[in-house]
């Protein structure tokens, strides 16, 4: 048996392009167009591309984008003032502060100044409870990517068995929050699991967001289960000096065995993105005061 891949890029283009009609359409409405704010600090490479892109995506989709760099040294009482100027902006619907902070500025602190009507991470504990509670939030982009993607692939998921490997506040649990909302018996396994790959074995649903290169392998894989992969992994590549981007999952091994599979790249980072872009619009409807079906995208 030979996996369907689960291609998360061109999903999240199909999402990107519903999303610019809606944000064409909200434009015209509002008199303005719908904004994010994404706040980088520091040079971390990867960060910078991260945040170009999303940038690009922005512009693309037909709305507002607002970048601000800020040195590495910056201090926190700058950064949290910053916040509170984007919170107090009404041109600005949606902020991200890209994670991590350098080491001396305090993330929790600094999430927790988001207004969490703009937190479109889904990171604010307002947010997280509204989801653990099943209140309407912003949930965060990459779960909520993973959902659509396993949805779209399974339909209704009641009753299926998930197994979702970490427990990060950005991806494993609110991942694990919303397969229990959809009905699935969920198991949330971390790095003090005993047996992880006889645990993995009995999943219909895999969601593997660990940060370990090719750690998931293919004889953990129940056959016909489907596989998602969030995971993000630069590895020296075949060439010296030269880099590839690696998944969570030892792909090859795991696509032999699975009903479906999601590759990396093109899985769930495209999806991640999209979902940014879906929650902006939505903030941006919410704070203009337009009713939007709870459907629309
Ligand atoms: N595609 C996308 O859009 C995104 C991708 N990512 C990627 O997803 C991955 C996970 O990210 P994130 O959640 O932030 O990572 P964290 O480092 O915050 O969390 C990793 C989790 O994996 C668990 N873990 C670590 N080692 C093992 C092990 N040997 N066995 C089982 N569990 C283990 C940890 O357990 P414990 O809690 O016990 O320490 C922890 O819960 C990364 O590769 C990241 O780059 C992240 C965000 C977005
Ligand atoms: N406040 C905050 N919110 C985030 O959502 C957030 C963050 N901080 N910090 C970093 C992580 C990581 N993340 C990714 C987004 C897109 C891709 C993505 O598009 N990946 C492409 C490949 C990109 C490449 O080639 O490097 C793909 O998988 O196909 C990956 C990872 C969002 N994050
Ligand atoms: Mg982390």
């Amino acid at each position: 048996m030979t996996a369907t891949v689960i291609d998360g890029k061109a999903f999240a283009a199909d999402l990107r392009a519903r999303i610019a009609t809606l944000a064409a359409a909200f434009s015209a409405q509002a008199g303005r167009q719908a904004g994010l704010a994404v706040v980088l600090v520091g040079e971390d490479p990867a960060s910078q591309v991260y945040v170009r892109s999303k940038g690009r995506s922005t512009v693309e989709a037909g709305m507002a984008s607002f970048e601000h760099k800020l040195p590495a040294d910056t201090d926190e009482a700058t950064l949290l003032a910053l916040v509170e100027r984007l919170n107090a902006d009404p041109a600005v619907d949606g902020i991200l502060v890209q994670l991590p902070l350098p080491r001396h500025l305090d993330e929790q602190k600094v999430i927790a100044t988001i207004n969490p009507d703009k937190d479109v991470d889904g990171f604010h504990v307002t947010n997280a409870g509204r989801l653990a509670v099943g209140q309407a939030g912003f949930v965060p982009c990459t779960p909520l990517g993973c959902l659509m993607l396993l949805k779209d692939r399974l339909g209704d998921l009641a009753g299926l068995d998930a197994v979702v490997i970490g427990r990060s506040n950005i991806v494993g649990k609110p991942m694990a929050q919303l397969l229990l909302a959809e009905s699935c018996t969920v198991t949330v396994a971390h790095s003090k699991t005993q047996n992880l790959p006889e645990v993995v074995r009995r999943a219909d649903i895999v969601v593997a967001a660990v940060g370990r290169p090719e750690m998931v392998k293919g004889d953990w894989i129940k056959p016909g289960a489907t596989v998602i992969d969030v995971g993000i992994n630069r590895v020296p590549g075949a060439q010296d000096g030269k880099t590839r981007l690696v998944g969570d999952v030892a792909y090859d091994e795991a696509a032999a065995v699975a009903g479906a599979i999601t590759p990396v790249p093109g899985g769930v980072g495209p999806m991640t993105i999209a979902v940014l872009l879906r929650n902006t619009l939505v903030a941006a409807y919410r704070n203009a005061g337009i009713a939007l079906a709870p459907d629309a995208i």
